[in-house]
């Protein structure tokens, strides 16, 4: 494992610092009210070692580049009071109180539809740019920067434009506004949802051409008719609430959401093969990630009633754009409504955009005059303060910097400069010693949550440390982070760091509690396992349900790599790299041969097995490792087996 250290020396603004108590809940402080910064030459960012970069970036990207090693002060070193105004490049249109809060503050340039070429020329003059989805904010526009772009600012939620790896290494900051466009979205779900019941958009097309063709547009009714909305989060719930009051019987597909809180609003959670049969429109909100991506394709589509209607005001990507056209043209789907596409924007001769059975809008989910103010408020506030060194919970790079760090009240009778130092010294120490267990919390978070199937919905997570340490003597709070950076980002657009951590479950309603188990022994080891648990949930697995009916997954490190060692209530020992397929079978000879076959036939790597089991000849469960993802074809080759009674395939 990598450990290296960087020892880059770095002058703390400590005035910043403490600006960045409660940073994010107030407006920022105009920075001419900022007096001098002190500094302390001699302070060293020990805690932007090897590992804090791994707290911030995949697993898969430990080796962190020079350059990143080179700039990570930054996030936390401000220009001084003697500097110039920092200068912000807006390069997409912004509500007018967001470039109100700008100018106040810094010198603010707005160039929109800027090439490629001209972005890289103007951006090297920019301490920040601000961007909606149309810009693409890729290594190019880091590189072209020459080290003085230090904050990009999204107006929105999603950041798929931006390249986040890049950004990291060039030490510069991402915030974005997750929550200001919400209600803009759903409006505009429901308003596709009703245009295309109703053939608004043909049959204005029609009239305008001069014609009046009442029996041609004859639509569908609302009333009565079922709506399944995949993806019951944020927007997913406002159009629930929507489609009530429109009279419509809803149901929704969310296998992480809280059954309760659909419940108080008349929704019920199914299982996904649930809502596709029963719905006469499908409404999507779920995020893309990989297992996401084209979640609506042949097979879910043969799975739909006749006729069924879709809505897409999530993204372009959870559609499988050519199975979609199939299935219009068989009359599976009559109608398709769509705010989002797999290319942005489509080629003028995209047949999606073409067909006469969709309606479709240029992403205009976000674009309402008053989401855009908010967007335009949030984001701005968020660059302000990012370039005065704060962290605020919507920095979706942030590093893992203790909260503790930017919250603790500077009226302690610590000193800030004592405390800033004391922190820096735990920091450095604790993530040193935690370093594997800190992947391997992460990784328990990761594939606790792909375990789920459904139930009450993710509300209760419980984190066990067995540990011959004093909590006085473990920091767990950088573990607890990585376990809920594990449990949500798979699931969610969220990017989850210290900082905004228990922000985040908070707001997803996910509680996350510790338990430490004491050992004898010798407190060299830190840790001697971690164990994750979720409570009043169903499991894809149920194998991973322990005797106390909750999702349980435990990981041990040996010799510095993350082990997976108990799921559920069998022990196993699977080394937590690439990805895992866990089944549960009838211990009988010869079946890791036939796995191992089907795997091989399809030139997947099978980098270990490892077989847990009950009693000889009775239950077993058998994790092996993949290197490469097998098709779905192996997937069910391995499910079809006789002795195999559950299987799941997992990515850690
Ligand atoms: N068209 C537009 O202009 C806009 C699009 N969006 C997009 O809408 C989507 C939803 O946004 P929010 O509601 O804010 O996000 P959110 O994170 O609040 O909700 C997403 C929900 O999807 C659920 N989910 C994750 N994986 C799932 C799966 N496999 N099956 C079913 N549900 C799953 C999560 O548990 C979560 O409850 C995002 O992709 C976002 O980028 C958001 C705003 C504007
Ligand atoms: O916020 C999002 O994720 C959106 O999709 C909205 O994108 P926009 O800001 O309108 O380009």
């Amino acid at each position: 494992m990598h450990t290296s250290e960087s020892k880059q020396a770095a002058t703390v603004h400590f005035q910043d610092l403490r600006a960045c108590h409660g940073a994010t809940l107030t407006r920022p402080t105009p920075m001419a009210a900022s007096t001098g910064p002190i500094v302390d030459p001699s302070l060293r960012l020990r805690h932007f070692s090897s590992l804090s970069r791994r707290l911030f970036l995949a697993p898969s990207r430990l080796h962190a580049s020079p350059i990143l090693r080179h700039r990570l002060p930054r996030f936390v070193a401000m220009a001084g009071g003697s500097d110039p105004k920092p200068r912000v490049l807006v390069a997409e249109k912004l509500g007018e109180a967001g470039m109100e809060l700008l100018k106040g503050e810094v010198d603010v340039e707005c160039s929109y539809n800027l090439s490629p070429e001209e972005l890289h020329s103007k951006i090297a003059l920019c301490d920040a740019l601000i961007v909606r989805s149309g810009t693409k904010v890729g290594r190019d526009v880091f590189e072209s920067s020459g080290g003085r772009l230090r904050v990009v600012g999204r107006a929105g939620v999603g950041i798929d434009n931006v390249d986040l790896a890049a950004a990291t290494e060039h030490g510069c900051l991402v915030v974005n506004a997750p929550t200001a466009n919400t209600v803009a979205a759903a409006e505009h779900g429901i308003a596709l949802l009703t245009a295309m019941a109703r053939n608004i958009a043909r049959s204005d097309a029609s009239m305008k051409s001069g014609k009046w063709e009442r029996n041609k547009y004859v639509g569908v009714s609302l009333v009565g008719k079922t709506l399944a909305i995949l993806g019951f989060g944020k927007v997913g719930s406002e159009v629930a609430r929507r489609a009530k009051g429109l009279g419509m019987h809803v149901i929704a597909h969310d296998p992480y959401a809280a059954a309760d809180r659909a419940h108080a609003i008349g929704v019920e959670l199914v299982t996904f093969d649930e809502a596709l049969a029963r719905a006469d429109f499908i409404s999507l909100h779920m995020p893309l990630t990989p297992s996401t991506s084209k979640i609506l394709n042949d097979e879910a589509f043969a799975k739909m009633k006749n006729g069924v209607r879709i809505i897409n005001v999530a993204r372009g990507g959870v559609i499988d754009e050519e199975a979609l056209l199939r299935a219009l043209d068989s009359g599976v789907v009559s109608q398709a409504a769509l705010d989002v596409f797999t290319r942005e924007p489509p080629s003028a001769q995209d047949k999606l955009v073409l067909n006469e059975k969709v309606t479709v809008t240029p992403h205009l989910g976000a674009s309402t005059v008053e989401a855009q103010e908010e967007v335009a408020i949030e984001i701005a506030e968020a660059v302000l303060g990012a370039l005065k060194g704060e962290l605020a919970s919507t920095a979706v790079n942030a590093p893992m910097v203790p909260a503790e760090m930017l919250i603790k009240d500077a009226a302690t009778d610590m000193s800030p400069l004592k405390f800033l130092t004391d922190m820096l010294t735990l920091t450095h120490e604790v993530m040193s010693e935690l370093a594997p267990f800190v992947v391997l919390a992460e990784k328990l978070g990761r594939l606790a949550i792909q375990l789920v199937a459904g139930g009450s919905g993710v509300k209760s997570v419980k984190v066990t440390y067995t540990s011959a340490r004093t909590s006085g003597d473990l920091d767990t709070r950088l573990l607890r982070a990585m376990v809920t950076k594990g449990l949500i980002e798979p699931i969610s657009d969220a990017h989850v760091n210290l900082v905004n951590a228990d922000f985040i479950a908070r707001k997803r309603g996910i509680r996350i509690s510790e338990e430490r188990v004491y050992l004898d022994g010798s407190p060299e080891d830190p840790i001697e396992s971690i164990m994750v648990h979720i409570a009043n949930v169903e499991s894809k697995f149920p194998t991973a349900m322990s005797g106390t009916g909750e999702i349980t997954v435990e990981g041990k490190v040996k010799d510095g790599i993350p082990h997976l060692t108990k799921v559920g209530s069998f022990q196993v020992d699977a080394s937590m790299e690439g990805s895992l397929i866990l089944c549960r079978q009838v211990d009988q000879p010869g079946m890791i041969g036939f796995v191992g076959g089907i795997l091989g036939d399809q030139n997947v790597n099978v980098s270990y097995m490892s077989v847990g089991r009950i009693a000889p000849r009775k239950h077993a469960v058998m994790a092996i490792g993949v290197d490469d993802e097998p098709s779905n074809e192996a997937l069910k080759k391995i499910g079809d087996i006789p002795a195999i009674e559950e299987f799941v395939f997992l990515k850690l």
